[in-house]
């Protein structure tokens, strides 16, 4: 059974065409799933109807199974934490310390563990020296470093994150992706994130969706969809750097192999320069 999942998931905001038209999207238990698409493809809209924020105009959301409705709301907002894209939608509190409690205290857990998740949140989102200033004084990166230390707290099983690293500086970025990825394994995590920066994808990502006006359009593996390049950009999505390179080398016949992350690149690089040597 799928952690998460919509079947023929739609939805229209009040007097606008749809803006998800039969979706049909899953993600299983420690999987790592990334959303990719131009702006106004859906991502947002779609993340927001996996915590129930939104509900279908027709279709269904099924968390460990069970169709989400009004009267399971509570617990699927504990089971799928979500991140939203502007931190300024989330972070509210007088203090850091006192934004981060919130979420476990609504869940009516006792002091002593809403403290014990407070502590391990400011630890693992290294916000040690933030937590007693305002949010709402923090820069930007702060703040979104604040607001998944927040949905962390409530110990979700699906962490959905929308554009987690806009606003990052490079070692944010860089921080997040080695943080992100102990998810899975450190705590049984599923992992769901939208990303404009595609180079990022195939660091943190086990499979992809690409959606494109309201549709889901394509969805596979990293190499499957990464090596598709027309699929890209008939959706208005760059092909990553190191791939374009690796594609116009092997088309003027330099002998390189697969690969998707930097690791991997690197090996298919140094591995086509000795067999050159
Ligand atoms: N509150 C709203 N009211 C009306 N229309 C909305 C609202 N929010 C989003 N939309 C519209 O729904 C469509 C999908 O928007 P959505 O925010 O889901 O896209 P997205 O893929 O997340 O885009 P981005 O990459 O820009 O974040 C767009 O056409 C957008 O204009």
């Amino acid at each position: 059974m799928h952690i998460i999942e919509t079947r023929d998931l739609t939805f229209a905001y009040p007097n606008r065409p749809p803006a998800l038209s039969g979706v049909n999207f899953t993600a299983g238990r420690k999987e790592r799933v990334a959303v990719i698409g131009a702006n106004g493809a859906g991502k947002s809209t779609l993340f927001k109807h996996l915590n129930g924020i939104l509900t279908p105009s027709s279709g269904e959301v099924l968390v460990h199974g069970e169709s989400v409705t009004k009267r399971n709301l509570r617990e699927v907002r504990k089971a799928v934490g979500l991140v939203f894209q502007n931190p300024d939608d989330q972070v509210f509190s007088p203090t850091v310390e006192q934004d981060i409690a919130f979420g476990p205290a609504n869940l009516g857990l006792d002091e002593e563990t809403i403290a014990h998740r407070v502590e391990s949140a400011i630890q693992l989102m290294a916000l040690e020296d933030l937590r007693d200033r305002p949010p709402h004084h923090l820069s930007g990166g702060e703040k979104k470093r604040v607001a998944i230390a927040g949905v962390l707290a409530m110990e979700p099983q699906v962490l959905i994150l929308d554009e987690p690293t806009a606003g990052l500086d490079p070692q944010g970025v860089a921080d997040l992706i080695r943080f992100v990825n102990t998810l899975p394994e450190a705590f049984g995590m599923t992992v769901i994130f939208s990303t404009h920066h595609l180079d990022l994808v195939p660091e943190l990502a086990d499979s992809v969706y690409v959606m494109d006006h309201s549709r889901v359009v394509a969805h596979g593996s990293v190499p499957a969809i990464f090596s598709r390049p027309d699929l890209l950009e008939q959706t208005r999505l760059d092909v990553p750097a190191l791939q374009r390179l690796m594609r116009d080398l092997r088309d003027v016949g330099v002998p390189i192999g697969e690969g998707y992350t930097y690791e991997e690149v690197r090996e298919a690089f140094t591995a086509a320069y000795r067999g050159r040597a």
